[in-house]
C-alpha cells in the first residue's frame, strides 16, 4: 500500500520491501496451526461461495489504483483528506455500478461501507456513507409507497445526495428537546422550516458539509398551532445544478475531529425555508392538507434508523477488531524483546504471557460480537417484518437488547484497539500502524448513534419493567427469562456453563438490587426520576451485566449447536476461545462472582489457572487464527501487520513518505532555524 512512492527513497537498498520474501518467524507459527485456516476463513465467511464471492469482489476493489492511496491521509490536510475521501467514494459508486452490470455479487454500496472492505478503501471515513446508512434507510423505513417510489431511485443512483440531520448544537441524546421547527401552512400546503436559536443549529450529520444536497432533517412539527413532536422531513440543501446552498440554507464543515476526517460532517440552520407538505415522511404520522395531525400508531417509530444504524455496528465492530488484532498478533510474532533467560536470544513479545493475555482475548471477541451480531441482524429482520404487518410486540425487546449491544461491542473494541496499541510499543504509535486510525473511527461509535451511557440505560429501564413483571410472576420475553423469580440457578461447578450461568445471576442480582434502590429512593422521599438518577450508576452496571450474559450466552450456544459441521481440531480451538472469553470476562468481574454466584477463593484460583491454560493452548495457533480473518494487506493498511511481516522495512519504507524527508535540508532551516543557530545571546 505504502509501495509505489517509497521505494525509491530508502536510504538503503537492502533495506527496502522485498515482494514476496515473508519473515521466517511467521512462516514458523504458519507450520505450528494446528487446524485448516481455510476451513475457518470459509466459517467465517458463511460457505465456500460466500468465500469466493468475497474474494472476487475484494479483488475487483482493491486492485485498482484508483482506490488505493499514494500518500496517506494522515499525511494529507482536511481539505484533502476530503477531497481524497470523495473521490474515492464517487468512483467507488462508478465502480459498483459497473459491477452489478456484470452480474457481480454485490448489491449496493452499503455493503462497501461496514467492515473491512470500506476502511481499506476509505480509511478515515466516507463523504457518501451517511446517503446510505441513514439517509436511504430512512426513506425506506419512513417514507409512504408514494414518497419511497419517487424518492428512492433517485437516492440509489445518486441524483441526490443525502444526509441524516437530527442532532443539534445543543441536543444530540434528549431528541425530544431539538429545536429546529417545521411548521404547516395549510394556505401554501408548506412546511416551513426554522432554526430559533444557535443552539438549535444542526451539528455533526455526516456528509452535510459540502457533499449533500437533500437531508432527512428531525424537526419539532407544528400544525394548527399545536406541537406534535419531532418528525422526518426530506429538505433540499443545495441546488441540483449549481450546489450552492438554497435560500435561506446556512451550511457548512464543524471541522477536524480526532478521527473520520473525510466524512465531511456539518452545520446546518434554516430561515423559514419551504418544503411541500409531501416531503413530510408519512409513513407513520401524517399532516392532512388542511392541516389535522393523524398520529402515528407508536412516535418511537421515528426512531426506526437509528435503530437500523445500533444494530449494524455491532458487527462492524467486529470487523474493525479483527483488523487490529490481526496487526498486533503477527507483529507480536515478528517482535523480539528482552530475554527470558539471562543469555538466552530474545524471545518473541508473544511468548511473554502478559502479550498472551492483552492479545489473545481479543481474537475471541471477535467471534463473541460477531455470534451476538447475527443474532441481533435476524431479531431486527424479524421484528421490522412484525413491525410491517401493524405488529409491534417485540419493538420494546429488540430496542433493549440493541442498546445495551451497541454499547457493549463499541466499548469492548475500543479499549481491545488501544491495548492492541500498547501491545505494540512505540511503533504501535505510529500513524502507519494503522492502529490509532482505527482507534479514531471506532471510539466515535461509542458516541454516536446513542451515547453509550444513555443507550445503557434505555436497557436498565427496560429490565426494570420486566423485573417487575417478573415478580408478578408475568411471561418474560427471551433475552431476560433468566429473571424468571422460579428459576433455579444451578450451583458453581468450575466450568464454562457455570460461568454463562454465573453472568445470568449477576445481572439478576444487580436488576434486584437495583429495583430496591429505587424502591429506597422512592421510600426516603424521593421523586421517582430523583430515585433514577441516584441509582444510575448502579443501573448501567445492571445493564452492562446483562449484556455480557447474552454475548457469553450466545457464545457458547454456538459452540456448542453451530459448529457441528467443522472438523474436530477446529471445534477444539472454536471452544478454547469461547472459553476465554468466558473466564477472562469472570476475572474482570472477580467481585462480582464472589458477590452473586456462591463462589469462593480457590474457584478464583482455579479461573486463573484455566485462563493460564487456555493462553498458552492458543499460543501456537494465535497467528492461523488471525491469519483466518483473511484481511489482504490493502485492508490492514499497516506496515506492523502486514502478511509478509516485514516490519521493519515498512516502517522505514513509510517513514520516507513524509514530506518532511523530501530534501535533505528542510526549507524551514532557512526561514527560522539557521537564525537560532547563528544567534549570540
Ligand atoms: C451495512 C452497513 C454497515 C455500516 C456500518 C455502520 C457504520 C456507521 C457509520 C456512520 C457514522 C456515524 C453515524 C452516526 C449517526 C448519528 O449519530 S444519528 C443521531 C443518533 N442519535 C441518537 O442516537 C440519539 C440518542 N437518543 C435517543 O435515542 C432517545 O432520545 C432516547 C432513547 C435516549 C430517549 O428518547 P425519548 O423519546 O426521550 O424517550 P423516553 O421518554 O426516555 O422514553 C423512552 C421510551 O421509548 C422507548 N424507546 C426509545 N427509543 C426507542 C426505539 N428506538 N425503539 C423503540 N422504543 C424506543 C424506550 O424503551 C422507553 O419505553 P418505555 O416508556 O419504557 O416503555
Ligand atoms: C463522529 C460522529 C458522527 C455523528 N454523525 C451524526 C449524524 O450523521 N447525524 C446526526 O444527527 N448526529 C450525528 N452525530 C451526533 C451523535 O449522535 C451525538 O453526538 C450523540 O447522540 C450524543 O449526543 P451529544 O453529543 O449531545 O452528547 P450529550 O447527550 O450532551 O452527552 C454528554 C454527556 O452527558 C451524558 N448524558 C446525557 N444525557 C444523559 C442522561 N439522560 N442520563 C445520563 N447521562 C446523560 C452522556 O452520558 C455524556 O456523558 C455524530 C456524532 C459523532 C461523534
Amino acid at each position: 500500500m505504502f509501495g509505489r512512492l517509497a521505494a525509491k527513497q530508502v536510504p538503503n537498498k537492502e533495506y527496502a520491501v522485498v515482494p514476496g520474501k515473508v519473515n521466517p518467524d511467521l512462516q514458523r507459527e504458519r507450520k505450528k496451526c494446528t487446524f485448516d485456516t481455510l476451513e475457518l476463513t470459509h466459517f467465517l465467511d458463511g460457505g465456500v461461495e460466500k468465500y469466493k464471492d468475497r474474494k472476487e469482489r475484494e479483488n475487483f476493489f482493491l486492485s485498482d489504483p484508483e482506490l488505493m492511496d499514494d500518500v496517506p491521509p494522515e499525511l494529507m490536510s482536511h481539505e484533502d483528506q476530503y477531497r481524497n475521501g470523495l473521490k474515492k467514494a464517487c468512483y467507488l459508486f462508478k465502480k459498483l455500478k459497473e459491477l452489478r452490470e456484470n452480474g457481480g455479487t454485490i448489491d449496493n454500496y452499503r455493503q462497501l461501507l461496514g467492515g473491512s472492505l470500506g476502511s481499506a478503501i476509505l480509511k478515515d471515513g466516507n463523504p457518501l456513507a451517511l446517503h446510505y446508512v441513514m439517509f436511504i434507510p430512512t426513506l425506506m423505513g419512513q417514507g409512504t409507497p408514494d414518497q419511497c417510489a419517487y424518492w428512492i431511485e433517485k437516492a440509489w443512483d445518486c441524483r441526490v445526495i443525502g444526509t441524516y440531520a437530527q442532532t443539534e448544537l445543543g441536543h444530540g441524546t434528549f431528541i425530544r428537546g431539538l429545536e429546529t421547527t417545521a411548521t404547516y401552512n395549510p394556505k401554501t400546503q408548506q412546511f416551513f422550516l426554522n432554526s430559533p436559536t444557535l443552539t438549535s443549529y444542526k451539528w455533526w450529520p455526516g456528509g452535510l458539509g459540502q457533499t449533500a444536497n437533500y437531508a432527512v432533517v428531525v424537526a419539532q412539527l407544528y400544525t394548527k398551532g399545536e406541537c406534535h413532536g419531532i418528525h422526518p422531513f426530506i429538505v433540499q440543501l443545495r441546488d441540483e445544478k449549481t450546489h450552492r446552498p438554497m435560500p435561506g440554507v446556512i451550511v457548512g464543515e464543524i471541522g477536524p475531529k480526532l478521527g473520520m476526517n473525510a466524512t465531511n460532517n456539518g452545520f446546518l440552520a434554516f430561515k423559514q425555508v419551504p418544503i411541500p407538505r409531501n416531503q413530510m415522511l408519512m409513513k407513520n404520522a401524517q399532516v392532512l392538507p388542511d392541516g389535522t395531525y393523524v398520529k402515528s400508531p407508536s412516535n418511537k417509530l421515528t426512531y426506526g434508523t437509528m435503530m437500523f444504524v445500533r444494530v449494524v455496528i455491532v458487527q462492524d465492530m467486529a470487523s474493525y477488531l479483527a483488523k487490529a488484532v490481526t496487526i498486533a498478533v503477527r507483529y507480536s510474532a515478528v517482535r523480539r524483546q528482552s530475554e527470558m533467560v539471562p543469555g538466552q536470544s530474545e524471545p518473541q513479545i508473544m511468548d511473554y504471557l502478559t502479550q498472551m493475555y492483552k492479545l489473545f482475548p481479543y481474537i475471541a471477541t471477535v467471534y463473541a460480537l460477531k455470534f451476538s451480531a447475527q443474532w441481533l441482524w435476524n431479531m431486527y429482520n424479524d421484528v421490522t417484518a412484525k413491525i410491517d404487518a401493524g405488529d409491534l410486540e417485540l419493538l420494546p425487546e429488540l430496542h433493549s437488547i440493541a442498546c445495551c449491544l451497541k454499547a457493549v461491542s463499541t466499548a469492548d473494541t475500543a479499549t481491545a484497539i488501544e491495548t492492541c496499541r500498547l501491545s505494540c510499543g512505540g511503533h504501535g504509535y505510529m500513524a502507519c500502524s494503522n492502529l490509532p486510525t482505527t482507534y479514531g473511527n471506532v471510539t466515535a461509535a461509542s458516541t454516536y448513534e446513542g451515547e453509550n451511557t444513555v443507550m445503557l440505560l434505555q436497557t436498565a429501564r427496560a429490565l426494570m419493567k420486566a423485573y417487575a413483571k417478573a415478580q408478578a410472576g408475568e411471561q418474560l420475553s427471551p433475552t431476560v427469562e433468566y429473571l424468571n423469580r422460579n428459576r433455579k440457578f444451578r450451583p458453581w461447578s468450575n466450568t464454562v456453563d457455570s460461568i454463562v450461568e454465573g453472568f445470568k445471576q449477576i445481572a439478576a442480582g444487580k436488576v434486584a438490587a437495583c429495583a430496591l434502590s429505587l424502591q429506597r429512593g422512592v421510600e426516603s422521599g424521593l421523586s421517582s426520576e430523583e430515585a433514577w438518577n441516584r441509582a444510575s450508576v448502579q443501573l448501567v452496571d445492571a445493564a452492562e451485566a446483562h449484556c455480557r450474559a447474552f454475548i457469553t450466552d450466545r457464545h457458547l450456544d454456538m459452540v456448542r449447536n453451530g459448529m457441528n459441521e467443522l472438523s474436530p481440531a477446529l471445534r477444539e480451538v472454536m471452544a478454547q476461545l469461547c472459553d476465554l472469553y468466558c473466564v477472562f470476562w469472570a476475572l474482570k468481574r472477580t467481585g462480582d462472582f464472589l458477590q452473586f454466584c456462591g463462589i469462593r477463593g480457590e474457584d478464583v484460583q482455579n479461573l486463573q489457572d484455566y485462563q493460564n491454560e487456555l493462553l498458552v493452548q492458543i499460543r501456537p495457533n494465535a497467528v492461523g487464527l488471525v491469519d483466518s480473518f483473511d484481511l489482504r494487506d490493502e485492508i490492514i493498511g499497516s506496515a506492523l501487520g502486514s502478511y509478509d511481516g516485514q516490519v521493519y522495512e515498512r516502517l522505514l519504507q513509510s517513514a520516507m513518505l513524509s514530506p518532511l524527508n523530501a530534501k535533505p535540508v528542510h526549507d524551514s532551516y532557512g526561514a527560522s532555524l539557521s537564525a537560532l543557530l547563528r544567534a549570540k545571546y
